[in-house]
């Protein structure tokens, strides 16, 4: 049984709009194990981006998380915040969400690094390509030689270099090593003639290439745990296969844990040893790729799979269901399971809050959870809600 780099739990973020208040993510628990890719899937608006953003503490206004914890497993900051932050550490973990805002903008890099479906939602249009990969590379190596103080960070750095580098980002000041070891990353995420296009400019690049680049960023910082949301959502078949390669390669040379979210099982199903599925704000099952995949329990899983999508297949979106991901308004939101109206097995006793239930794993590595009764007992016909009923169930809450 391998170690856990992340241990997520109750996380919850809510959006608090005109419209009133958004349950984006609710109760989230999951690990991510050393190693490992662990991959999360479901619908639109089934809040797994919140949930990637809340990992990394860039949840934005109107959002907040409100509650849970995100305990990231290093001895060494377990040890420096043992004293001054007792309730943040536990054994060799500390919970992100209570260590210092500094300590947390610090993690982003050599903790956490994130790719996205857009490129240039991480890269600058006027900055070369090797320039920008060369300052992520500086920007860890000044955050290593001065680990988590930022007041010595800060001033060590200067307040005059701090100005220079906000003003002027692309005035030229990495240093060689730094630019070398851009285009080493170059080379390292298989972008062809490396020196030559370490000096062109992001739009000198197809959408393939921009995206090695901007994985090429993130593993600037020697990452622990690399979240990719969408990664290869935008790109053409081809070129998705290739990203999906260059990643596992990385995973396994590098030695990183990844969180894969897609909405793409087929994505899933190639990459992930482990996964959870959201709906809802929700994860609704989690487990082993083949407990979650083989043995589904959760019937919201079971209509996913009954229209796997193969990895060549560039179906752009699920919607195998009938139905829709229901309003995630905390004041269209009942007590009920999220899922019962669209359920085919809808029972009486799904009108309750449900809370994860262990099912019968078919692996013994490791837990299968799921958030519905079906893992306690079985589908009872004579309990099953008729149409109607399921809709009263909408229209009442
Ligand atoms: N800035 C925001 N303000 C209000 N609500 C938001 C905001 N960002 C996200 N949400 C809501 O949070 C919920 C979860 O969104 P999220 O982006 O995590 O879904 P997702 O599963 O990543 O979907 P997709 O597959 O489309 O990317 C949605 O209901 C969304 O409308
Ligand atoms: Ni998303």
């Amino acid at each position: 049984m391998s170690d856990e780099i992340l241990k997520v739990r109750d996380l919850t973020t809510r959006f608090f709009t005109e419209e009133g208040q958004v349950n984006a993510v609710e109760h989230v628990d999951f690990d991510v194990r050393d190693g490992e890719v662990f991959g999360i899937v479901g619908e639109s608006g089934s809040g797994k981006s919140v949930t990637a953003l809340s990992l990394i503490d860039l949840v934005e206004t109107p959002g907040r998380i409100v509650e849970g914890e995100v305990w990231y497993r290093d001895a060494d900051l377990a040890e420096e915040h043992r004293d001054s932050h007792p309730d943040a550490v536990d054994g060799d973990y500390v919970d992100v969400r209570q260590l210092p805002e500094a300590t947390r903008r610090w993690l982003r890099g050599p903790a956490f690094a994130t790719i996205f479906q857009d490129p240039m939602s991480s890269l600058n249009p006027s900055i070369t390509v090797g320039e920008q990969i060369a300052e992520a590379v500086e920007v860890q190596r000044r955050a290593r030689a001065n680990p988590r103080r930022t007041r010595s960070r800060t001033q060590g750095y200067g307040l005059g270099r701090l100005l220079v580098d906000s003003v002027l980002p692309s005035q030229g000041y990495v240093s060689d090593e730094s630019q070398e070891r851009a285009v080493e990353l170059l080379e390292r995420v298989g972008i062809p003639d490396p020196e030559q296009r370490a000096d062109e400019y992001p739009h000198e690049f197809s959408g393939g290439m921009l995206q090695r680049a901007m994985v090429a960023q993130a593993l600037a910082g020697e990452p622990d745990v690399l979240i990719a949301d969408e990664p290869t959502t935008a790109l053409d078949v081809t070129i998705q296969a290739q990203i999906l390669n260059l990643l596992t390669e990385l995973q396994e040379e590098e030695d990183m844990s990844v969180v894969l979210i897609t909405h793409n099982l087929g994505v899933i199903a190639r990459m992930c040893q482990r996964v959870g599925v959201m709906y809802a704000g929700e994860v609704v099952e989690r487990g082993s790729l083949e407990d979650v995949f083989e043995n589904p329990v959760h019937p919201y899983t079971e209509g996913l799979l009954g229209s796997i999508p193969d990895v060549e297949d560039p179906a752009p979106r699920l919607s195998p269901i009938e139905g829709n991901v229901p309003s995630l308004l905390d004041a269209e939101m009942g007590d009920e399971c999220y899922f019962a109206d669209r359920c085919p097995k809808a029972m009486e006793s799904c009108l309750t809050d449900i809370e994860e239930h262990e099912a019968p794993a078919a692996t013994d590595d490791t837990d299968h959870l799921v958030r519905c009764i079906l893992a306690d007992r079985e589908y009872d016909e004579s309990e099953a809600l008729g149409s109607a009923a399921k809709q009263e169930v909408i229209s009442d809450d």
